[in-house]
């Protein structure tokens, strides 16, 4: 214990040494405190927070004792409660910022009777949103503030409290029915919203449009979370080669095309289809991008993936946030689905969670992935998954995958994951149509004939060089 209250002191005197080098102010609860504080962080002042996170925890933890913490700890979703009548009922709306109120005026706005506004807010003041000056006065804290301006957070709080809640409070109910936890229609979600056997969450939230632009909003607020931008694909994987010759990169389920606009920004020739469900589609901004140079390089498609792929020979298949939606055998699925418009080379990334083994993560990230990966099971009997889980589910597709591993870009929580179908092909196809005037065509072609595996991306760029001389 002594150990980790000596950590907490040295990391903190280091945090606060760093905040006040940059000239930033020291985190607060008060209303005026910058609520994103931690994403300004200097590299070193990362680190000491994620230290200072994980020994306070763990002291916390030690000192309150195993038996009181599993006994208070299943007690955890009366703050998801609190959460989620604050937000439901607009409680943070109802006094302005800066401000205070008493419970009695506070009251006579809401929807709520006197005993259960108290007793919600004074709840929520214990994980320190809203704060009570004096006897049955309360005031904004930062927290609060977010709740009552952040739009996206509101939708984050409200997807989160009223359809992962209940569909969470009802996995057990799945589980116990089938086991097996494998359909999209016998989940957590399904027994909580009595569509069971009926229809998967995604056709449910279709017929909902405030309940699917609710999720939507917190699934952008998640995206545009740290270590989720769109740049760790950007600048995380080198398209340079791909740019050089005018590929086609195919972004499956690609929502409304902003991973590809990202792209086309940096990389100038590569062309791009962004495949959704028909309605996604007819939504996505017209024009997709107000530069011209990259919205002509981008055609939008509707196409469901759970039918053939029809964008026949393209250089890259990429799916965002797809596959962790998806069981197994969908997941599987979704990859067979390529095959036929599969041309040797083809590449398929694969951008999302990748689990480490336990306790190799700080304990911050590994809490959000294996919380991220419950989720998943809540709503669609789905998960996050291992690199070897990826390079299964690639061999379970097809024997012509060639599975190259996982990239992880500094500072993402997401992997790319890679495989490449039958590079051999391509290889033998490029030896066919190349003729052996390179030293380093002939070198990779007689390893080729060896019987070793070519690394394509070596054997693309030398054909290159071959082709402009
Ligand atoms: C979690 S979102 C990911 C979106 C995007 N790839 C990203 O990185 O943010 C899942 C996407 O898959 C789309 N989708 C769901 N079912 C689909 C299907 N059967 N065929 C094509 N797209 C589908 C949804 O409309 C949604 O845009």
């Amino acid at each position: 214990m002594a150990y980790l209250a000596q950590k907490i002191a040295t990391e903190t005197a280091a945090l606060e040494a760093c905040l006040k080098e940059a000239n930033l102010p020291l985190p607060s609860f008060d209303v005026d405190a910058d609520p994103d504080f931690a994403a300004k962080l200097p590299e070193a002042a990362r680190r000491s927070r994620q230290e200072i996170v994980h020994a306070t925890k763990e002291l916390r933890d030690l000192t309150i004792g195993p038996r009181e913490s599993v006994r208070w700890q299943v007690w955890g979703h009366l703050d998801v409660l609190a959460l989620q009548t604050v937000n439901a009922f607009g409680l943070a709306k109802l006094f302005p910022v800066g401000e205070t109120i008493t419970l009695a005026e506070l009251t006579a706005r809401s929807k709520l009777d006197a005993v259960n506004l108290a007793r919600l807010v004074r709840y929520a003041a214990t994980n320190n949103i809203f704060r009570e000056v004096s006897p049955g006065v309360i005031a904004h804290t930062a927290a609060s503030r977010c709740i009552a301006e952040d739009e996206d957070m509101q939708a984050w709080i409200g997807f989160n409290t009223e359809d992962i809640f209940p569909a969470s409070a009802h996995v057990l109910q799945a589980l116990r029915t089938y086991p097996e936890a494998v359909h999209l229609t016998q989940t957590g979600f399904n027994f909580a919203f009595n569509t069971v056997d009926q229809e998967p969450m995604f056709v449910t939230f279709g017929k909902d449009p405030v309940r699917a632009k609710r999720m939507g909003r917190a699934m952008a607020s998640l995206t545009g979370g740290e270590g989720y931008e769109v740049k760790h694909l950007v600048d995380g994987y080198d398209f340079a080669e791909l740019d050089g010759r005018e590929g086609t990169f195919v972004d499956v389920g690609g929502s409304h095309g902003f991973v590809c606009v990202d792209l086309a920004k940096k990389y100038k020739k590569m062309k791009f289809v962004v495949q959704d469900l028909p309605k996604t589609v007819e939504t996505a901004p017209s024009p997709i991008s107000e530069d011209g140079q990259v919205a002509e390089r981008i055609r939008l498609q509707a196409h469901d993936f759970f039918t053939e792929q029809p964008e026949i020979g393209a250089d890259v298949y990429f799916f965002r946030w797809i596959m962790h939606n998806y069981s197994t055998p969908y997941a599987i699925k979704l990859i067979k689905n390529l095959i036929p418009a599969l041309k040797p080379g083809a590449k398929v990334l694969i951008m999302d969670h990748c689990l480490t083994e336990p306790g190799t993560q700080n304990p911050w990230d590994e809490k959000q992935i294996r919380s991220m990966d419950l989720i998943m099971l809540c709503l669609l009997n789905a998960q996050e998954r291992t690199e070897q889980e990826f390079k299964d589910l690639f061999a379970a597709a097809d024997e012509g995958f060639v599975f190259k591993g996982v990239i992880r870009p500094p500072g993402a929580k997401m992997g790319i994951i890679e495989a490449v179908w039958k590079p051999e092909e391509e290889a033998k196809e490029a030896a066919v149509a190349a003729p052996v005037e390179v030293e380093g065509v002939k070198a990779v072609l007689a390893e080729e004939t060896e019987g070793a595996k070519v690394i394509p991306a070596e054997a693309e760029a030398v054909d290159n060089t071959a082709a402009k001389e």
